[in-house]
């Protein structure tokens, strides 16, 4: 395990006297890319700001690169660390002026700052930038400038609010593989703020996911994809299926009824009150097709085609049953032979089933 660089324990925050956040335990060590998730007012930016120094809290404790930031001090804290919005808060002047001002600001010797900045400039691949005036920059200009700022010092720690939110998916994934590149090249530690479950799909090795301001699931990301902890982290991944169910515990067996009379047992601890079970779209067969039709236990049951929509690696087939609908995913040469009204025969393993 690598040094932590940062360390919250027992941090709660009040807003309007209403807690907007209550960390338990969170340590996130050095090099590590992390996604923070979690629908709109969970609390991401709050720990954010905490995590930065900007918001003061009321009870716990923050350790930033192993020193208490209580005791060590917001500036010292920000010399190691960078932060970016989704605004990018370029200042007037050129693109140049702009990387090299925290450079300044940190007492750089004139003498290495041309090289600094242009390395930095090459680094988000903005080099042809550097004379141009930084409120004519596009919005994904902006944004490769504002990383260059943020690591041109080499801070040992960034951390990001959603800064890549209004770019267009192709420059969101374009910047953010640069990014990753230069975080695992240089052991950046980085803190990713983001509404959009690819995005974490693309970045992060780890994803922690607040509800309330509260964590409820820390683990890698096709974890949470696959096996989300709630059902809100269950629709934040857009899971392809959330389905109402009855859940009857005995021993270390559940029982599950969906509606329309399926039944199955399942052997694995269920959380507390569960009323759903999710299954991935994938995770469903089409049964005279999958080579999985063999497998057992599958539960099975026939439906009508009700949409299907087209997909880049896989098409999705809504499937409706007297009381149930399903959506599977499936490979396009499975699909070319399905029309719409079709009834199929599909099945799932109750294995690939997670309760919440
Ligand atoms: N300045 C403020 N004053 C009072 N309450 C606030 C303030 N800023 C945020 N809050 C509240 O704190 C809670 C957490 O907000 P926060 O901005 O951290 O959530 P978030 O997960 O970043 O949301 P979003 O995805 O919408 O940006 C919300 O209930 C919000 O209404």
């Amino acid at each position: 395990m690598g040094k932590a660089i940062i360390q919250l324990a027992g941090i709660k925050i009040y807003r309007n006297r209403r807690p907007v956040l209550d960390i338990d335990n969170m340590t996130v060590t050095a090099g590590e890319m992390v996604a923070l998730a979690g629908a709109n007012g969970a609390g991401k930016s709050t720990l954010l700001q905490v995590i930065n120094m900007l918001l003061p809290y009321q009870q716990g404790t923050l350790t930033l690169f192993g020193q208490d930031a209580a005791k060590y001090g917001r500036e010292n804290a920000r010399f190691y660390s960078a932060m970016m919005f989704q605004e990018t808060l370029l200042v007037r002047g050129t693109v140049y002026d702009n990387v090299a001002l925290p450079l300044k600001f940190r007492g750089c010797p004139d003498s290495q700052i041309a090289e600094k900045v242009t390395a930095a400039l090459a680094t988000f691949r903005c080099q042809h930038l550097a004379r141009r005036q930084a409120n004519q920059l596009s919005g994904g200009e902006a944004q490769r400038v504002g990383l260059a700022r943020a690591i041109v010092y080499q801070p040992q720690l960034l951390l990001l609010d959603e800064p890549f939110a209004a770019l267009d998916a192709a420059s969101r994934t374009a910047i953010l593989s640069d990014l990753r590149q230069v975080a695992m090249q240089n052991k950046l530690t980085v803190l990713l703020v983001s509404h959009n479950f690819n995005d974490v799909l693309y970045f992060a090795e780890r994803v922690v996911v607040l509800e309330g301001g509260r964590i409820v699931q820390d683990e890698c990301p096709e974890a949470v994809l696959r096996r989300p902890a709630t059902q809100a982290v269950a629709n934040l991944v857009d899971m392809d299926n959330i389905l109402p169910c009855q859940v009857e515990c005995s021993g270390s067996s559940v029982m599950i009824r969906l509606p329309g009379g399926i039944e199955f047992s399942k052997n694995a601890p269920a959380p507390a009150r569960p009323s759903a079970c999710c299954l991935p779209g994938d995770a469903i067969y089409i049964l005279n097709q999958s080579p999985m039709r063999e497998c057992r236990p599958f539960i099975t049951l026939n439906g009508t085609i009700s949409a299907i929509t087209p997909g880049i690696g896989a098409y999705k087939v809504s499937i409706k049953s007297s009381c149930l609908a399903l959506t599977l995913r499936a490979p396009r040469e499975q699909t070319s032979g399905l029309s719409l009204g079709d009834n199929i025969e599909v099945g799932f393993n109750p294995d690939e089933i997670q309760l919440v």
